[in-house]
């Protein structure tokens, strides 16, 4: 709903119409596959991802993300942490089994609704941070990356590696890792399909800080939304679009365009060959 109306209008306060109270988040019509805390004191928003084994994206969590947000935001939370209830994966990104030899209907049902739900991370109005504690390849970086603030346990890896399967990527998840990553280094990772460990991405820029435990991520995460106290909610909203306009109006000038491009490319043979192998490569892997 935020979205859709900030489609109309980016500059535009998003018109709060929701009636809930701050305490009362339900996750009402979604699959319960995300939950929400808000800490009572800090009026912070967890948003946990909770699709075992490994959060892969599915239609029905990238939903219930996306219905997440919106609550969170209706909600009037002083910010959003984005986060999961797997203690080894924050997300293992898009799920392949919807990209192979997919439904055509639902192939684009499935790529829009990753569409909506970078752009409702991207547009969300409150402050976002995101408290990686597990791998995050591929969308999981991108997610992550669509976040103001980057915190990441030890020993995990993070990165867009689509080279390594012969994936490309859009031209907006691309704008995303540049949002966060100087374009070099962007060109550089994209091209070897390089997925960084924690510590590489501390030294590139790719996250902001390491933490030791979960709960250190979660407290470092609410310090960096704290930081935000002293900007007013209305002005810091429209300055945090300000600075994403470009990025966001890359994929909102033509989305139909990119959901065209995206299918015909998931259809060649190079892109089904390159995920059937990979798919392999994950079953070989036990
Ligand atoms: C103009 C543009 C044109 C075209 C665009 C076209 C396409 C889109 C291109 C780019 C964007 C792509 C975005 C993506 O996000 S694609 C997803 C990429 N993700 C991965 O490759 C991650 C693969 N997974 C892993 O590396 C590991 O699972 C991980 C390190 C995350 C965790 O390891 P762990 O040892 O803890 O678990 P596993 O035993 O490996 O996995 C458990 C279970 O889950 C299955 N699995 C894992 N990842 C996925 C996935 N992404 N989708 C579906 N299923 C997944 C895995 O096979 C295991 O299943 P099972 O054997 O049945 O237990």
């Amino acid at each position: 709903m935020l979205r859709n109306s900030l489609i109309g209008s980016l500059r535009q306060i998003k018109p709060i119409l929701c009636s809930q109270s701050l305490r009362s988040l339900s996750n009402g019509a979604n699959s319960g596959l995300t939950t929400i805390e808000v800490d009572d004191k800090s009026g912070i928003a967890t948003l946990s991802m909770n699709l075992p084994p490994v959060n892969t994206l599915t239609l029905n969590l990238m939903h219930d993300l996306i219905d997440s947000i919106n609550q969170i935001e209706c909600n009037k939370s002083r910010g959003l942490i984005l986060t999961s209830s797997n203690d080894k994966v924050f997300s293992a990104g898009l799920d392949l089994k919807e990209l192979y030899k997919p439904d055509q209907e639902r192939l684009k049902e499935f790529w829009t609704i990753f569409q909506d739900l970078w752009l409702a991370l991207h547009l969300c109005g409150i402050p976002t941070a995101a408290a990686i504690n597990g791998h995050a390849p591929a969308a999981g970086c991108i997610m992550a990356t669509a976040c103001e603030y980057r915190v990441m346990l030890p020993d995990f890896v993070i990165g867009v590696h689509a080279t390594r399967f012969s994936f490309l990527v859009s031209k907006w998840m691309m704008l995303s890792y540049q949002s966060v990553l100087p374009r070099r280094i962007v060109e550089r990772a994209l091209n070897q399909g390089k997925l960084f460990s924690t510590q590489e991405a501390l030294e590139v820029g790719l996250i902001d800080e390491v933490a030791g435990s979960k709960k250190e991520a979660l407290a470092q995460c609410a310090a960096f939304i704290g930081t935000f106290d002293k900007a007013n909610p209305i002005a810091r909203t429209l300055t945090k679009r300000m600075c994403r306009d470009s990025d966001v109006t890359e994929l909102l000038r033509d989305r139909a365009g990119d959901l065209r491009a995206c299918v015909d490319y998931i259809n060649t043979p190079l892109f089904q060959e390159g995920l059937s192998a990979h798919l392999e490569g994950l079953k070989e892997k036990k």
